[in-house]
């Protein structure tokens, strides 16, 4: 463990003259080509919506069991709704949390001759109905993220000497943004469980809020692990492979963890990943010299399989590899399809 600490980053720069937003612009860079994680103040999210979608979070983990399995995951074949602890699998080692997960409310596309395998994740949720609030609680949060996406894509674009709008076009129909709403029991007996295995996210950018005092974050930084523990009302934004693919490698996607909190804790987060069009491929950047110079090229994932610039495929690889059981019952063909060409 090293006792670096991530950058911290004022959003509230960018309204605030050239000279302060050319400076953001700058430190976002550095951050994300550094570290390929920072923290996130000044965003102008107002307090209640931070309290509101922790409270709704703790309210649907703290149901029967029953009205949770009513929304199970296994039910769904679009990787939607709620995983029980062990349901979830990183690096092949169970994850110690539950959560639910929700994407774009959307018809589902059924499977076919020439359909894409990566279509079977759009479809509808699942929603609790012992907890409807919940739907609009997540609405209310999803408008905010995608306004906060849309704000950092384009100040990532300028830093790199881009257009500003040069990303616009592949998240303007249909993103396939993801909410995940996830509680880690604690458990460190005999030692701290994995709460999430070591991976990189696998969309574009990451907004994760956590519950206020919760360490147990780490981040990768020069083969060490970096503690990132929430400060209030500030987000933890890191980027996903799509990124990494863009820059040729100068912006990081980079590898991260969550250990269980001690026994009798628990924490909560809310990750949001910012994502185009399940078929939208991520437009390469054309980058400066300068930049170009210290791109170290696109990397694998903390798997070791490719990362693939159309962001359906990118998903697909890493949704069947986290939930075998959901892959098993409703994705046999893909399971074996994988299993004889393991890279794709
Ligand atoms: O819960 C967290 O703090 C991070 C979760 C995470 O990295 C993920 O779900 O991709
Ligand atoms: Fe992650």
């Amino acid at each position: 463990m090293t006792t670096a600490t991530l950058p911290v980053l004022d959003l509230s720069r960018l309204n605030q003259g050239d000279d302060e937003a050319a400076a953001f612009r700058r430190e976002l860079r550095d951050a994300t080509h550094e570290y390929g994680f920072f923290y996130l103040t000044g965003h102008g999210i107002p307090h209640e919506l931070f309290d509101g979608i922790i409270g709704t979070a703790r309210e649907f983990f703290d149901l029967p069991d029953a009205d949770k399995l009513e929304i199970e995951n296994i039910k769904s074949r679009h990787f939607r709704g709620y995983t029980r602890v062990g349901g979830e699998l990183t690096q092949g080692r169970v994850d110690w949390r539950e959560q639910i997960d929700i994407g774009p409310e959307r018809a589902a596309v059924e499977k076919g001759e020439g359909v894409a395998p990566f279509w079977t994740l759009e479809g509808p949720n699942q929603w609790p109905t012992a907890l409807p609030h919940l739907r609009d609680v997540v609405a209310e949060w999803q408008a905010q993220m995608d306004a906060l996406s849309i704000t950092l894509m384009r100040a990532w674009a300028e830093s790199l000497g881009a257009d500003p709008d040069v990303f616009d076009a592949a998240f303007a129909h249909e993103p396939s943004t993801l909410i995940k709403i996830v509680r880690y029991p604690g458990k460190d007996d005999p030692e701290p469980q994995q709460g999430v295995g070591a991976h990189k996210d696998f969309g574009v950018l990451t907004l994760l809020y956590v519950e206020e005092g919760k360490g147990g974050l780490q981040v990768e930084k020069d083969g060490d692990w970096i503690d990132a523990p929430p400060l209030p009302y500030a987000f933890v934004v890191n980027i996903g492979e799509l990124l990494e693919v863009a820059t040729e490698g100068y912006l990081r996607a980079t590898i991260h963890r969550v250990v269980s909190p001690g026994s009798g804790q628990d924490r909560i987060s809310v990750p949001y990943f910012y994502a185009p069009a399940l078929d939208a491929t991520i437009p390469s950047i054309p980058l400066p010299d300068e930049l170009r110079a210290q791109a170290g090229g696109v990397t694998a994932d903390a798997h070791g399989e490719p990362l693939f610039s159309t962001y359906g495929e990118n998903a697909l690889k890493s949704r069947l590899r986290a939930h075998p059981d959901v892959a098993a019952i409703h994705h046999p063909e893909l399971v074996s399809a994988r299993t004889a060409a393991p890279t794709h």
